[in-house]
C-alpha cells in the first residue's frame, strides 16, 4: 500500500511503515502529483482536500490527525467514493488545558477572581465538555450553548428533558464575563457556525466579556472582533485560531492578550493519540489486521516533579498549570515573529499535560483541585 503523510505528524515516522511504503511530505507541499498514486494519506488541517488536489488519484481513505474536518471537502469525497476518517476527541484534554492556563493568565493580569466569573461555552461537544468540567473545578459559574445537542437531548422525546442545562446564544450574550468557543466550523445548515461571532453579536454584548477562540478562525468575523476590542464591547482575547492562517492580521495579533499559533491541541498527549487513532482507522479500514500496533512512549517533560514549597497557596494552583503550559512564550513569540506561524507549528516543543507531573508540598487548599484537573499530588 501506498501512503502519503504529512512530514509533521508526531510519532507516525518509523511506526506508519507497518502498513506500506510511506512517503512523507509538509503538509504545505501536498500536490496532485504527490497524491496521484496513493492508496492513502494521513493529513493534517494545513492542506485542503477538494476536487483540485483529489481529482483522478487512487486515493480511497484520507485519515486526518485532527479533529476537525473543515479541510475535507466531504461532500466530494463521499461524491466520488473517497472515505474520510477523524480523530474526535483526540486532543480535547490539550484544548482544556489552554483554556485553564489561559483563564488563570487573564485573571492574573486583569486583577479578577475566576469563582466570581461566569463563562458562556458555546459548542459543548468533545473539547466544550472538558473545558466545561475545569471551569467548574475552577469555581466558575458555567452556561452551555450547543443548539444541536440540545435539539437532540431534550426535543427528540416531547415531555422528557436533557440531563444537561443549555442556554440560548443571547443569554451569554447577556449574562457571560468571559466566552469560549468550541464549535466546528460549518458554512451551511440551521446551524452553521461561519462567522458566528459577527458584528451584530459583539453589538449584544452587556458585560463587556473577554473571548477566547481556540476553534477556528472563521467562527469569529475577525474585523468585527478588531472593532469590538476598539470600541470597548470586549475587554480582550484569547487567539489561537485565526482567519487566513498563516497570514493572520497584524492588527489583531497586536490587540491580543495571548495569541498563539493554532497549536492548542498541541500537547504531545494529543498528538499521540491522533496518530494512534490515524493508524487504527487505516488498518481497519483496509482490513489489515496488524495487531498490536507498535507506538513510541511518549517522552517525559522535563520538569516532571513540580515543587511547591516556595509558592504561595494563592498562587499554587496557576504556577502549576503554567509549569506545564504557559501560552505568554508563544505570544511573545508570534507576535515579534508572525511569519513564522507555520513555522511555529511545525517545531513545536514538548508539551505534555497534567497526568505527566508530580506535585511536591501542595496546600491543602488547592490539593482537591490539583487532583480533579489530573495532576498526581
Ligand atoms: N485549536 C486547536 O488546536 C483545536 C484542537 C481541537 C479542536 N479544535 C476545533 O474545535 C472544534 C470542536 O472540537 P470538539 O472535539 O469539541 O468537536 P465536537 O464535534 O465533539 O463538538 C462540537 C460541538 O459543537 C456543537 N455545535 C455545532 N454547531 C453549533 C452552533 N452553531 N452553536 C453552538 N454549538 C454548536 C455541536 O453540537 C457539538 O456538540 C473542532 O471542530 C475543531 O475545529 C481546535
Ligand atoms: O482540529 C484539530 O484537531 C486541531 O485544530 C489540531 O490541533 C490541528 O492540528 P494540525 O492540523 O496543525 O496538525
Amino acid at each position: 500500500m501506498k501512503i502519503l503523510a504529512d512530514a509533521h505528524i508526531p510519532y507516525l515516522r518509523g511506526i506508519a511503515e507497518q502498513f506500506g511504503e510511506v512517503e512523507y511530505l509538509p503538509g504545505n507541499q501536498f500536490t496532485k502529483e504527490a497524491i496521484g498514486d496513493k492508496d492513502a494519506l494521513i493529513v493534517r488541517t494545513v492542506t485542503h482536500f477538494g476536487k483540485d488536489i483529489l481529482e483522478g488519484s487512487s486515493v480511497k481513505l484520507i485519515c486526518s490527525a485532527t479533529i476537525g474536518f473543515d479541510h475535507i471537502d466531504t461532500r466530494y469525497c463521499d461524491a466520488t467514493g473517497i472515505a474520510w476518517r477523524t480523530a474526535p476527541g483526540c486532543n480535547a484534554n490539550s484544548v482544556e488545558q489552554y483554556v485553564t492556563a489561559s483563564l488563570l493568565y487573564m485573571a492574573d493580569k486583569y486583577g479578577f477572581r475566576l469563582e466570581e466569573k461566569s463563562i458562556g461555552i458555546i459548542g459543548v461537544g468533545n473539547v466544550g465538555s472538558k473545558v466545561e468540567t475545569a471551569c467548574r473545578k475552577l469555581g466558575m459559574h458555567v452556561l452551555l450553548n450547543d443548539p444541536p445537542r440540545e435539539e437532540r437531548e431534550v426535543g427528540e422525546k416531547p415531555g422528557v428533558k436533557g440531563k444537561t442545562a443549555f442556554v440560548d446564544l443571547d443569554t451569554i450574550k447577556k449574562e457571560a464575563d468571559i466566552i469560549t468557543l468550541h464549535t466546528p466550523l460549518t458554512k451551511t445548515g440551521r446551524h452553521k457556525t461561519y462567522h458566528l461571532a459577527d458584528e451584530y453579536f459583539f453589538d449584544a454584548l452587556d458585560k463587556k466579556p473577554f473571548i477566547i477562540n481556540s476553534c477556528r478562525g472563521s467562527v469569529v468575523d475577525n474585523p468585527a472582533m478588531k472593532k469590538a476590542l476598539k470600541t470597548g464591547k470586549l475587554a480582550g482575547a484569547v487567539i489561537d485560531c485565526w482567519e487566513n492562517e498563516p497570514d493572520i492580521d497584524r492588527e489583531l495579533l497586536e490587540m491580543a492578550d495571548i495569541a498563539t499559533p493554532h497549536i492548542a491541541g498541541y500537547s504531545a498527549d494529543g498528538k499521540w493519540t491522533a496518530t494512534k487513532m490515524s493508524l487504527d482507522n487505516l488498518n481497519e479500514f483496509f482490513e489489515l489486521g496488524i495487531h498490536p500496533i507498535q507506538f513510541i512512549q511518549l517522552p517525559q517533560p522535563n520538569n516532571p516533579v513540580i515543587d511547591l514549597r516556595e509558592i504561595e497557596p494563592a498562587h499554587q494552583l496557576a504556577y502549576s498549570v503554567w509549569q506545564t503550559y504557559n501560552p505568554m512564550m508563544e505570544t511573545v513569540n508570534l507576535k515579534k515573529n508572525p511569519d513564522k506561524f507555520y513555522w511555529f507549528r511545525s517545531h513545536y516543543p514538548l508539551r505534555r499535560e497534567y497526568g505527566a507531573y508530580k506535585l511536591k508540598n501542595a496546600d491543602s487548599s488547592v490539593v482537591p483541585v490539583l487532583k480533579q484537573l489530573g495532576f498526581n499530588v
